[in-house]
């Protein structure tokens, strides 16, 4: 048997939401670049789910429907009240609120293709609610309902913080969710496919996929990202922190890919984003430190920096809690792991690699008295 360490380079479905092809990323053929410039976070939901852009009519239709299913059913913002909320990273929080969501939906087992696709835009509806009600419940606050005049991005800042963000605040919020959505077979989106293979149901596969994104190497690297920038304080500091880490062997927050060699098309995007931002707040020096950052890593050690790394000072900039940042990646990532598995369940075949044994040879049964 031959193993492939982590399926490196192993091409194990196929697939027509998004593709990596020489450190181009593209949905469905269109470029990232044009979507992160053009698209509204709905346009791309909708052209994961069907693979195609939507007419004026068929994006109306998904937002209402979306804006339809927003709400919470009242046992699970019951149950947040339940969580030890001192304690629970909010990746936690959304695992446990999504598979519970499940246990409400008549339809969670419900198999058809209508079916399914009608759970999907439930889910999508819903992630915001979970994030931000999570967000208020674990401060002593009320959770705030959607409004149905704010487009996707707006309502999720405005669910936060009860106050209508502003134009730049929108812009930014949008073009994050549009980066985010969807990444060919990266870990979670993996993860949810092994687990609607077995034909099991939409919300299992997106609780395993939440816990796939929650780690440091995946979707988790944000939060990451920002504790290292708060560690290291100011741009003087960073030259010794950087060296010394790297030094040390240890892994810099944001920095390297499975499959992108010259770069993450999408890091460029939030790097314009996060010198903006951080302009307009007054807190530049995340962005110089991030920019040094990046010049001591790529210089050093050939590896550039990931959508994870400029995505930090972008949400700290918004005024964003620093463990609600992987939760934001959840929020848009589930548009991806939603079309992957309806794709998954149009085609579906068990998925069941092989191991190579490396444990003990023959061995005969001794009874407990003999060992
Ligand atoms: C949305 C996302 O998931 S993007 C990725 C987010 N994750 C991170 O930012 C965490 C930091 N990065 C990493 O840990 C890795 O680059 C990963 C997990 C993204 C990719 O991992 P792999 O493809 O398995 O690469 P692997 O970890 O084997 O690294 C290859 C070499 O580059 C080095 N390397 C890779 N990433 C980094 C890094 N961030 N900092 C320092 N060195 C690194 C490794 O130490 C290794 O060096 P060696 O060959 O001398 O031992
Ligand atoms: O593709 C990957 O391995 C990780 C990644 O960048 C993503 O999921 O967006």
């Amino acid at each position: 048997m031959t193993v492939t360490r982590g399926l490196e380079g192993v091409v194990a479905t196929t697939s027509s939401i998004s593709s990596i092809i020489d450190d181009t990323l593209t949905y469905v053929g269109y470029d990232i670049d044009d979507l992160a410039e053009n698209a509204s976070f709905e346009e791309v939901i909708y052209l994961l789910w069907h693979r195609k852009l939507p007419t004026a009519a068929e994006l109306d239709e998904l937002k209402k429907q979306l804006a339809e299913s927003a709400a919470l059913p009242k046992e699970v913002l019951e149950h947040f009240k339940m969580y030890p909320i001192d304690k629970v990273h909010p990746m936690a929080a959304v695992r446990s609120a999504v598979s519970l969501l499940g246990l409400y939906d008549d339809e969670a087992d419900v198999m058809e293709k209508e079916a399914n696709y009608r759970k999907a835009i439930r889910l999508q509806a819903k992630m915001p609610a979970i994030v931000t009600a999570f967000a208020r419940v674990r401060k002593g606050l009320e959770p705030i309902a959607p409004r149905e005049d704010l487009n996707f991005a707006a309502n999720f800042l405005y669910m936060l913080t009860g106050d209508e963000p502003d134009e730049v605040a929108v812009e930014a919020m949008n073009k994050a969710l549009v980066l985010h959505a969807d990444h060919e077979l990266n870990a979670s989106t993996f993860t949810a496919r092994v687990c609607v293979a077995t034909l099991s149901d939409v919300y299992s596969g997106v609780t395993a996929a939440i816990g796939a994104l929650k780690g440091p190497l995946h979707g988790g690297a944000n939060e990451a990202v920002m504790k290292m920038l708060t560690e290291i304080g100011t741009l003087e500091n960073v030259e010794p922190a950087i060296r010394g880490k790297l030094a040390n062997k240890e892994k810099i927050m944001g920095f390297g890919h499975r499959v992108y060699r010259q770069g993450d098309p999408r890091a460029k995007h939030l790097r314009d984003m996060s010198k903006k931002l951080t302009e307009l707040t007054g807190e530049p020096h995340w962005y110089e430190m991030s920019t040094r950052i990046e010049e001591i890593v790529t210089g050093e050690k050939n590896l550039p920096p990931n959508v994870d790394f400029y995505s930090a000072s972008v949400y700290h900039s918004l005024g964003i809690d620093h463990d609600l940042f992987t939760p934001i990646f959840a929020v848009s990532r589930v548009s991806g792991w939603l079309a992957h598995i309806l794709e998954q369940y149009d085609n579906n075949r068990l998925i069941r690699p092989r191991a190579d044994y490396t444990g003990p040879g023959k061995q005969e049964y001794v009874s407990i008295e003999m060992r």
